[in-house]
């Protein structure tokens, strides 16, 4: 019901009528009021999460608070939800603030609210929703918490599920490239069970953040059929079986019965109605459509209105996902996964990814530049990121005598690894901080590249490479890509391509428009081939790619395990130094 009593969401003035769309980031959350009839962008609001990424520490909880915070081992990540929540509480006023004064819009013109998020990001909750590190016995315990996607800490249960998939022929590994990842609902589960068994028997459902917050916003849980096909194993309606889990740990048996079975919602289908709690938060009129939840990359496809087959949407910010449909069902090494209707109803959805790439950039400009660098860059007024791009502009291709593998986070397509690291090979006396970064740009370029080849040589070609994310700034980093992959490099039209996205979803779910196909052709935008590759240097890069590959296969495909070795040889030597709770 709107405030003003009425039922049908449309009741609003379709050229009036406004969504908004909310996009929950690794780092932050961000909010924008989007007109559903052409999806013009009136006003936004962000909010940075209070704890960012726990990855060495609980920076929340008792422990924490009495200055004594529980430490973490190495590739863990987690998150506070409730910093999610407070997203709600400022970044959506915030964007209907700035929406009011800049276009005078009426908030009870809004019509419906669509939210987006990071996955596989992971809550365990109690039967109606709270958080278990929300309860005071559990808030000091690092598996009370949200594992974010890039925890990568369960690459060993990976392992076994992958291991155990292929011994049984279960039929489901083939939906996902032949791997899972360290990153999903499984391996994440499985390593709550085996190290924190009071946390996992407390745990009434282990629910995507997508479907988290959407809980919050409409007080209904519903699974949005994206995660569930990609990082829940759900296909073709069905679950891995139980003797499956039962073969993995025996206690593990009744983890998709427990704690993850649920309704299944369509993508752009309402997963309830905005509670009058969540009004109260946002300043959104109760009653007002929520859209089933979904992920930042998928929503991303409508957002640059390429959802049609062969237009692979690259959504580059600290890691890259790669979105494309497909007209029929292929088998692609390597991919994240394929799922029937996983972006937009009537396709099939295909991912693949990158868990590394501005993440790898930041990393170098906060590691591996000396102070001069720093204050030129400050002098001229640019970040180090800009300094570091209009240096390593100037040079021809090849001329660092570089090649770098860019698997500092690990490696999710096409080998679905996160053992692996990063390297960077040819570094000489001679070699400049602009040197390694321009090889490192290059490295993320190669890895998207061995992804189209994988696509394109499993029949499901592609054609269009359309970009959107952050990294669409880094103009030197775009020509790379076009010229890598020698494909026309379409932009999004939108800085906030999730969040307009979501919106999308938000007017489908509204009943503004019959479904997300249809909302994309009014509402989402791109730049069509606003890089396109320069066949000179496209030859250049075919030899270092040449170089990578051969690199890529070598370390990465089991000639040599050295960078297996080394994490454990990490892990064995972090212990000794932090004691057995390490
Ligand atoms: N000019 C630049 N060139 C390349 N990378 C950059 C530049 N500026 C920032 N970055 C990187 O971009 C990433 C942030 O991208 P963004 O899309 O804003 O974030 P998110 O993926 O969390 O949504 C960071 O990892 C940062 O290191
Ligand atoms: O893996 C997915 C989606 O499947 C992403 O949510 C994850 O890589 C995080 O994306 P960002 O780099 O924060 O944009």
């Amino acid at each position: 019901m709107r405030p003003d009593g009425q039922d049908d969401d449309m009741t609003v003035d379709p050229q009036r009528a406004l969504v908004v769309g909310v996009d929950y980031g690794t780092l932050s959350g961000r909010a924008v009021v989007v007109r559903v009839h052409d999806g013009a962008e009136l006003g936004s609001g962000v909010h940075a999460y209070p704890h960012a990424v726990m990855d060495s520490q609980l920076t929340a909880g008792p422990a924490a608070e009495a200055g004594e915070p529980v430490a973490l081992a190495p590739e863990w990540a987690l998150q506070v939800p409730a910093d999610y929540v407070d997203v709600l509480k400022t970044a959506v006023p915030a964007a209907l603030a700035a929406a009011q004064a800049e276009h005078g819009i009426d908030v009870n013109d809004v019509i419906g609210i669509g939210t987006d998020f990071t996955a596989c990001t992971m809550v365990p909750t109690t039967a109606d929703g709270t958080p278990l590190c929300e309860l005071p016995e559990f808030a000091d315990r690092p598996h009370a918490y949200v594992k974010l996607w890039k925890h990568h800490a369960a690459q060993s249960h990976a392992d076994r599920i992958n291991a155990l998939a292929h011994e049984r022929g279960e039929a489901w590994i083939n939906r996902y490239g032949g791997l899972i990842s360290s990153e999903w609902e499984f391996a994440k589960g499985l390593q709550l069970l085996e190290e924190d068994r009071e946390v996992y028997d407390a745990m009434d459902h282990w629910v995507e953040a997508a479907d988290w917050i959407v809980w919050q916003l409409g007080g209904r849980y519903v699974r949005n059929a994206c995660t569930a096909g990609y990082k829940g194993i759900y296909q073709d309606g069905e679950y891995p079986s139980t003797d499956f889990l039962a073969a993995l740990n025996p206690e593990f048996a009744g983890f998709v019965a427990d704690k993850v079975e649920h309704e299944i919602g369509q993508l752009g289908a309402p997963a309830g109605r905005l509670t009058a709690e969540a009004a109260a938060w946002t300043g959104l009129p109760k009653g007002i459509a929520v859209a089933v939840g979904n992920v930042d990359a998928h929503v991303t496809a409508p957002a640059a209105n390429a959802v049609e087959p062969g237009q692979m949407v690259a959504i580059m910010g600290t890691s890259t996902c790669h979105v494309m449909n497909g007209d029929e069902l292929h088998q692609v090494p390597g991919m994240c996964g394929v799922v029937d209707g996983g972006i937009v109803e009537g396709l099939w959805g295909y991912e693949a990814g990158q868990s590394g790439v501005g993440d790898i950039f930041g990393w170098f400009v906060d590691n591996g530049v000396p102070p001069a660098y720093v204050t030129a860059a400050a002098e001229r007024g640019l970040s180090v990121h800009q300094y570091l791009t209009e240096l390593a502009a100037e040079q021809q291709i090849g001329e660092h005598g570089l090649i770098a593998l860019d698997w500092h986070s690990g490696n999710r397509s096409v080998l679905v690894d996160h053992e692996l690291s990063g390297i960077v090979v040819g570094q000489t006396l001679a070699t400049k901080p602009e040197d390694t970064y321009r090889a490192l740009l290059e490295a993320t370029a190669f890895g998207t590249r061995t992804i189209v080849e994988a696509f394109t040589s499993s029949g499901v070609p592609v054609t269009e490479l359309v970009v959107a994310g952050g990294l669409l700034k880094n103009a030197l980093l775009m020509q790379i890509y076009a010229d890598v992959t020698r494909l026309p490099l379409s932009t999004i039209a939108s800085d906030q391509g999730p969040a307009l996205g979501s919106a999308i979803h938000a007017a489908v779910a509204a009943g503004a428009y019959p479904d997300v196909r249809t909302a994309a052709k009014s509402m989402g935008k791109r730049t069509v081939a606003a890089y396109t590759p320069i066949e000179e240097n496209s030859q250049r890069y075919d030899a270092l790619f040449a170089e990578y590959s051969t690199l890529h296969d070598y370390f990465g495909r089991g000639a040599n395990e050295v960078m297996h070795r080394l994490k454990a040889i990490r892990r064995e030597a972090r212990a000794d130094r932090l004691g057995a709770d390490a």
